[in-house]
């Protein structure tokens, strides 16, 4: 008996759905991919490059246009022999300091043998490292950091970079940055001087509206799903339901890819609309469920002590009942608990992230006004996120619930 066959329905191509694939062909970014190629002239023209930043919300296609242009680029300039181009990327994700930034960028350029250790060398020792490895590379040298606000305030690298050539670090190559971020107070708080030098060209990439998310999913469905696996309005409808919320393309396209993996476990061979909206709950559901995992350790106490009420049917609650079960559940994690007005900022944040729904009540003629509490999420959402909670230790009557 055979216990795997292949789809024949539904995915033709599901890894064209993911996140990772690099699309043939950009849509809807004519403007954008005009300003970056102009921005780019200076490289085919053998010129020293300028640096580039691009910022805009995330999913909305930063990383995928600059690796096609630059895939592009590579291509183009071979024609051109006196230009030897090299382009590094470097995700900044975790690299809170230019130190960090220079060690990985160091050890992205070089063999898998030949790697430095992360710790230990004083700064400008890494920063001449890095010369060094640039200066035999030679040639132009494009060297794009995603995530580039991860490196925070400690950001003296994207300053000397771009400068090197001109204080005569470097001899032969001739470095451009391109930073690409989705914060947008990282750009408005880069110190004057490494604005100008970072922000040579800026290109805002804005989010997209339905039509555009339609374009782009309509393309990659093409490739991804045989004919006919959808109902004529599924994809219009991932597409505003993205548009409405994001105007992301990873949205729309996860929301696309989840309809398809739900249509496929009922064995269906068409996505309904049904299913779409299913994958939205789901997602929404998944990304809740994600932003609680995330909390801070207050914000972890927050969530058990609203738990443990709203499994005892005592919500709708005051701040003023979660107060005691959050202080009682801090000292037994032996954590110094909060004043109840900071820990209320903690359950505002709940109800901002989606997780608790607040509600304002009036105390009738005595005047004061304060709020209530609960779960917006299904609990047993929330309580499997509070059993995997570690540093918390959890009230008795709680764990027996869990
Ligand atoms: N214009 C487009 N045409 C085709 N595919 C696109 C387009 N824009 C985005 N995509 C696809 O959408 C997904 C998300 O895009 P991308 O990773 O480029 O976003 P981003 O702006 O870099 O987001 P983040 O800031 O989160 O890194 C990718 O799978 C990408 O291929």
């Amino acid at each position: 008996m055979t216990t795997f066959t292949r789809d024949t329905e539904i995915f033709r191509d599901e890894d064209m759905l993911r996140e990772d694939y690099q699309p043939e062909s950009i849509t809807a970014r004519e403007e954008e991919l005009e300003n970056y190629t102009k921005a780019l002239q200076p490289v085919v023209n053998g010129a020293q490059p300028r640096n580039i930043f691009l910022y805009g919300k995330t999913g909305v296609g930063k990383t995928a246009v600059s690796r096609f242009l630059l895939d592009r680029l590579e291509q183009d300039i071979e024609r051109y022999d006196d230009i030897d181009l090299s382009v590094y990327w470097l995700n900044c994700t975790n690299l809170s300091s230019s130190y960090q930034v220079a060690v990985n960028l160091v050890n992205t350029i070089r063999a898998p043998s030949e790697q430095i250790s992360t710790t230990g060398y004083p700064q400008q020792r890494v920063f001449d490292i890095l010369y060094d490895e640039l200066d035999t590379i030679g040639g132009t040298i494009l060297l794009v950091f995603d995530e580039i606000d991860q490196i925070g305030n400690d950001d003296e690298i994207l300053y000397e970079l771009p400068r090197a050539r001109s204080n005569d670090y470097l001899e032969s190559a001739k470095p451009g940055v391109i930073g690409i971020s989705n914060d947008f107070g990282f750009r408005d708080d880069l110190s004057p001087k490494v604005k100008d030098t970072l922000c040579e060209e800026e290109i805002h990439f804005s989010p997209y509206n339905g039509p555009e998310l339609e374009a782009i999913l309509q393309e990659r469905a093409d490739g991804a799903l045989f004919e006919d696996a959808t109902e004529q309005g599924v994809i219009p409808l991932c597409a505003a339901l993205a548009a409405q919320d994001t105007g992301s393309a990873r949205q729309a396209l996860n929301l696309l890819y989840n309809a398809g993996e739900l249509a496929r476990t009922e064995a269906k061979s068409v996505i309904s609309e049904a299913h779409v909206h299913d994958a939205r709950d789901e997602l929404e559901q998944s990304q809740i469920e994600h932003g609680m995992r995330e909390l801070t350790q207050h914000g972890h106490l927050a969530l058990v002590a609203t738990l443990h009420l709203a499994l005892e049917e005592d919500t709708p609650a005051r701040v003023r009942d979660i107060y005691p079960r959050y202080r009682t559940i801090a000292d037994r994690s032996e954590i110094d608990p909060l004043v109840r007005r900071r820990m209320h900022d903690h359950l505002a944040d709940l109800a901002m992230l989606g997780i608790l729904d607040r509600q304002s009540r009036n105390e009738g003629r005595s005047g004061g006004q304060y709020y209530e509490y609960e779960f917006s999420v299904d609990l047993r959402i929330v309580q499997e996120v509070v059993a995997d909670l570690e540093g918390v230790v959890l009230p008795e009557r709680l764990l027996r619930q869990l």
